[in-house]
């Protein structure tokens, strides 16, 4: 998604505006892209929310990244295609290498989809990984 989560000290917001190719109805954002964007950023939340609990510098190594363990997504209404969405995410529980986020999207100033994200602690091994990719 290559979306960046900002953390506010409270919570994490995102931005991400659809394009065309986003398209399930027409008119209408892709569900699956919805949920993308709700997982993505949930691990972004659970990330972001682990650095500032132990007062560091976001992205900074030992790195503290997270895995998807499980997702829930609840479509409450069609998102329309066009306008910029606002994601966010909250943490609701952290405890060990597991972090609970909720998460929703906005446009229009209108929650139009509700997730729930349980992030763990990613392996070294993967993290290595993803450091090799660059
Ligand atoms: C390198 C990082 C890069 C990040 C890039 C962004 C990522 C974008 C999001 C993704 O796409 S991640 C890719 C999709 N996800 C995966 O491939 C994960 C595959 N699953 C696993 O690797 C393991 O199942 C996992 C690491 C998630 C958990 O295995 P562990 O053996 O480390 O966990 P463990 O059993 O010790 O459980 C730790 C806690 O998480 C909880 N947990 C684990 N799986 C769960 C689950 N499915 N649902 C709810 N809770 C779960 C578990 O109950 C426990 O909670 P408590 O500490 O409270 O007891």
């Amino acid at each position: 998604m290559q979306i960046k989560s900002v953390w506010d000290g409270n919570e994490a917001i995102a931005r991400f505006t659809p394009r065309p190719y986003h398209t399930a109805v027409p008119g209408y954002v892709y569900g699956g892209l919805l949920a993308s964007l709700i997982d993505c950023h949930g691990t972004g939340t659970a990330s972001a929310a682990a650095y500032a609990v132990t007062g560091r510098e976001p992205g900074t190594a030992p790195y503290l990244r997270y895995l998807t363990a499980s997702l829930r997504v609840n479509f409450l209404k069609p998102t329309p295609l066009g306008p910029e969405l606002v994601i966010h995410g909250r943490v609701k529980e952290m405890a060990g290498r597991k972090v609970v986020v909720e998460a929703w999207i906005e446009v229009n100033g209108e929650t139009t989809v509700q997730g729930e994200v349980v992030a763990v602690q990613a392996p070294d091994h993967m993290i290595e990984a993803l450091l090799n990719r660059a």
